[in-house]
């Protein structure tokens, strides 16, 4: 006796007949084009192969030193460079197109003679409809910071105290590791790196336990000392002469640098090294930007890290991902620095002290300064292999993964683009050596 199986029958029926399933609305990503990619390869292949380009070709090779005679000749004796196409004219490549019954018809109707009533055709407007036109963005609104938390970590190169900074413009946590043992001192006369935001009070209901809790408080917190800090500003300019002026790092997040010791690139190492060497300054900040891989997220880094795989340096990677070189911006750093007293409040205030800045990239330089924040000195970054190799310097031992000395062919590689690409005032190890 035949069997038949009913259960399937049941599936079968239930998929026919079952309502189908909503389909919710995709929100575009900003990370998937890989098209960019195909746009690189190709033309990594030459300049015949695009899909624009299919039958496209220079007519005129490049001479090899085109570039200097570009230079060396007045602009009427120099040879102009045709890129000619290959392609039919469009008119024959149009004809031999079918062109469908339906239009043909509205060509017949072109060409009979005018009727008696003429309808002027009007030419189509060049003008951009007023609805269609690009509306100017609106300019956005000034960065504010607001410190939510501070709290005090022990580091191996001495106390510092972790800012935790909510802000108007996007929604991450940035962070200021702010290294100040005169803090401790009660008899200290420096003026003390405070958070503006966090010693305010916050509400009429706040209580001082809550204010404590957040980190509002002054000197050492335990269980027998809880002092509430003032809600008024701490920030004035020094009055000892000695008082070392802050140094400062502006530090972008670094995934695979600081947390699984990436050597790849030296950003653990730079982190490490500007909490040792602030702690050595006995006044400054870290300001922890989360803008991880210059601003294009981890994802897109970690692609960037194949295509560098495949032979193309860091710069390279990042625009064929359709990114640009750097996307960071500083603004928000330039919000924590004033309101942690480190950069003045009033642009045109010039009696602010100034900070001595750790970087080798000059664009954060620049960006600082139109931040209005006063940028007296600038510290390089030297990478301690570099400066072992040199002959100079030391490397902490730190305990963070990566934190210590980072070297290899891979690290080498990012230095030297950063160097030669980005601008980095950084002397080549070469050169240094020399
Ligand atoms: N896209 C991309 N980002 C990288 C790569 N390697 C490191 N980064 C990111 O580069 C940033 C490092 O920046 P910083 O250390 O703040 O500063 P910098 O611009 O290199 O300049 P310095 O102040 O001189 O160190 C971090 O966000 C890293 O995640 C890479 O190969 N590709």
């Amino acid at each position: 006796m035949a069997s038949f199986d009913l259960s399937s029958d049941a599936a079968l029926l239930e998929m026919l007949t079952a309502p189908s399933p909503k389909i919710k609305t995709k929100i575009p990503r900003r990370d998937a084009a890989l098209d960019p990619l195909m746009i690189a390869a190709a033309i990594a292949s030459g300049p015949h192969i695009t899909r624009n380009h299919a039958a496209h070709d220079s007519a005129e090779p490049l001479p090899p030193d085109w570039s200097q005679e570009a230079d060396a000749k007045p602009a009427s004796q120099r040879r102009r460079l045709t890129y000619v196409s290959r392609q039919a004219p469009r008119r024959q490549r149009l004809g031999e197109i079918q062109i469908p019954e339906a239009s043909r018809n509205n060509k017949e109707n072109d060409d009979a003679p005018p009727s008696a009533s003429p309808v002027k055709k009007r030419r189509p407007s060049l003008a951009i409809p007023t609805e269609s036109r690009p509306v100017p963005a609106p300019k956005p609104s000034p960065v504010t910071v607001k410190c939510m938390a501070r709290t005090r970590i022990p580091t191996p190169h001495g106390s510092a105290f972790l800012h935790l900074y909510h802000n108007n413009r996007d929604s991450k946590e940035h962070l200021a590791i702010v290294v100040d043992p005169a803090q401790y001192d009660e008899q200290s006369t420096v003026p003390p790196i405070r958070s503006a935001s966090l010693d305010a009070v916050w509400g009429p209901e706040e209580t001082e336990t809550e204010r404590i809790t957040r980190g509002a408080y002054v000197g050492r917190l335990s269980a027998t000392s809880r002092v509430p800090s003032a809600p008024h500003e701490y920030h004035h300019p020094p009055t000892a002469t000695n008082v070392p002026l802050p140094l400062v790092r502006i530090h972008s997040e670094c995934f695979t640098g600081e947390t699984i010791g990436s050597m790849r690139c030296d950003c653990g190492e730079q982190l490490d090294e500007a909490i040792r060497l602030i702690s050595e300054n006995k006044r400054g900040a870290v300001v922890y930007l989360r803008q991880e891989g210059r601003g294009i997220g981890l994802l897109s880094k970690i692609r960037a890290y194949n295509l560098q795989d495949l032979g193309h340096d860091t710069v390279t990677a990042n625009l064929m991902l359709g990114h640009g070189a750097d996307e960071r911006g500083y603004e928000i750093a330039g919000a924590i620095l004033r309101d942690l007293g480190l950069a003045p409040k009033d642009a045109d205030n010039d009696t602010h002290e100034g900070i001595k800045l750790l970087t080798n990239n000059p664009d954060k330089v620049e960006a600082l300064q139109t931040e209005g924040v006063r940028v007296v000195e600038r510290m390089a970054m030297v990478p301690r292999s570099w400066r072992t190799r040199d002959g100079g310097g030391e490397s902490a031992a730190a305990p963070t993964l990566g934190a210590n000395s980072v070297h290899g062919p891979d690290l080498d590689k990012y230095l030297r683009t950063k160097v030669l690409r980005m601008g980095h005032m950084l002397p080549l190890l070469l050169d240094a050596a020399q």
